[in-house]
C-alpha cells in the first residue's frame, strides 16, 4: 500500500503477511506509517490527547518551565535561535507511572488531563514495543529484545505564521533512539522525510494514523542494515501545528551491539559497542544532529 506521498503505509493487523513490508521499509525508508492499530491506541484517545496537548502548550512560559530536564533536552525547549518557531514540552520514561505523574504535576494537569496521559502514555508505550518485536520476528530474530529500553515522550508545537510560511519549524536531523512513534498533526503538514535519493518527500497528514521513524540506534543495533531517516518540519501553513512524538531510545545501562545473526564475515560489524546515554552526549557536544555522529563510533574495520 502507498500513501499520498510515497512513504509505505503498514497494517498492523495484517501480520505476519505484513513483515517482509515492514522490514523492507525500515531498509529503504527508515519510515513508515501504520493504520489498524486502533486496538492498542484507539483514534478517540488520540484526538483526546491532542486536546490535552493544545492545552499543556498554551500554558504561560513560567510554568512550562517547571518541566525541568531528566536527561539532557528531556524537559521544555522554549524557541531558540535554531528552532525559532518551535517549543515542545517532554518527560523521560514515559513507561513509569511516577515520571509520567510527576510531568503531570508539573504542568497543574486536572484530574482529566492527567487521566488521557496515562491512559496514552500506556498505549504508546505497548504499541512501540509490540512494533519492535514484530520488527524483530522480521529479522528473523527471536526473543525479547527491548524490554526495559526506556521510552522519551515529547509534545511539539510549531507557532506558525503568515510571516513565517517557507521557513524552517524545524531543523534538519535523526532521532537518536531506536524507534519512534509520531502522531503528526492531523490538518497541518510540514514534515518532510529525505528518501533514498537524498530528496525530501513531504509527509501529507493522515488523521488517526501514526508515522514510525527509526533512528541512529536502529542503524547501529542492526549494523547497518536498518535506515536512519533524516526528517524537518518546515512551515507550510499560517497555523499553529502539534505532534507528539514518542521515543524508544536504547538499553538503559547496556551496550547497543548487534544480535550476532546480523555480523558475519560479509557484513562486519560497524560500530563499537557504545551505551545510548554515551551517544546522546556525543551528539549534544559535536551538535552532529542528522546521524554524522555515528561515523565518530565506527570500527576500524568498516
Ligand atoms: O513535529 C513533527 O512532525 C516531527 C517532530 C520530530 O521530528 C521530533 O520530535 O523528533
Ligand atoms: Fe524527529
Amino acid at each position: 500500500m502507498v500513501a499520498g506521498s510515497r512513504i509505505p503505509v503498514i497494517d498492523l493487523q495484517d501480520f505476519p503477511a505484513q513483515s517482509p513490508e515492514l522490514v523492507k521499509a525500515c531498509e529503504e525508508w527508515g519510515c513508515f506509517r501504520i493504520v489498524n492499530h486502533g486496538n492498542i491506541l484507539p483514534a478517540s484517545l488520540m484526538s483526546e490527547m491532542k486536546r490535552v496537548v493544545g492545552s499543556l502548550l498554551d500554558l504561560p512560559p513560567e510554568i512550562k518551565r517547571r518541566n525541568t530536564d531528566v536527561i539532557a533536552g528531556s524537559g521544555y525547549m522554549a524557541p531558540s535561535q535554531i528552532n525559532p518557531l518551535y517549543e515542545a514540552l517532554g518527560l523521560y520514561d514515559m513507561a513509569s507511572y511516577q515520571a509520567v505523574d510527576a510531568f503531570c504535576t508539573q504542568l497543574n494537569a486536572s484530574p482529566s488531563q492527567r487521566e488521557t496521559i496515562v491512559r496514552y502514555a500506556q498505549a504508546v508505550h505497548e504499541l512501540i514495543m509490540d512494533i519492535g518485536q514484530k520488527l524483530a520476528e522480521g529479522l528473523g530474530l527471536a526473543g525479547v529484545l527491548f524490554e526495559g529500553w526506556p521510552c522519551q515522550f515529547r509534545i511539539n508545537k510549531y507557532n506558525f505564521t503568515p510571516e513565517t510560511v517557507g521557513s524552517s519549524g524545524v531543523q534538519i536531523h535523526t532521532d537518536s533512539g531506536f524507534l519512534t512513534i509520531l502522531q503528526d498533526d492531523e490538518g497541518v503538514g510540514g514534515l518532510e522525510v529525505m528518501g533514498k535519493s537524498g530528496s525530501f518527500v513531504a509527509v501529507d497528514p493522515w488523521p488517526g494514523t501514526l508515522l514510525l521513524n527509526l533512528g541512529d540506534m536502529a542503524a547501529a543495533w542492526s549494523n547497518g542494515r536498518l535506515c536512519n531517516v533524516k526528517h524537518r518540519v518546515q512551515c507550510k501553513e499560517a497555523t499553529t501545528r502539534l505532534s507528539i512524538a514518542s521515543f524508544l531510545l536504547g538499553p538503559k545501562e547496556a551496550t547497543v551491539e548487534p544480535p550476532p545473526e546480523l555480523v558475519d564475515s560479509e557484513h562486519p560489524q560497524l560500530y563499537v559497542p557504545f551505551t545510548y546515554e554515551d551517544y546522546r552526549k556525543l551528539r549534544l557536544s559535536t551538535k552532529l544532529q542528522a546521524g554524522e555522529a555515528l561515523a565518530l563510533v565506527r570500527t576500524s574495520n568498516s
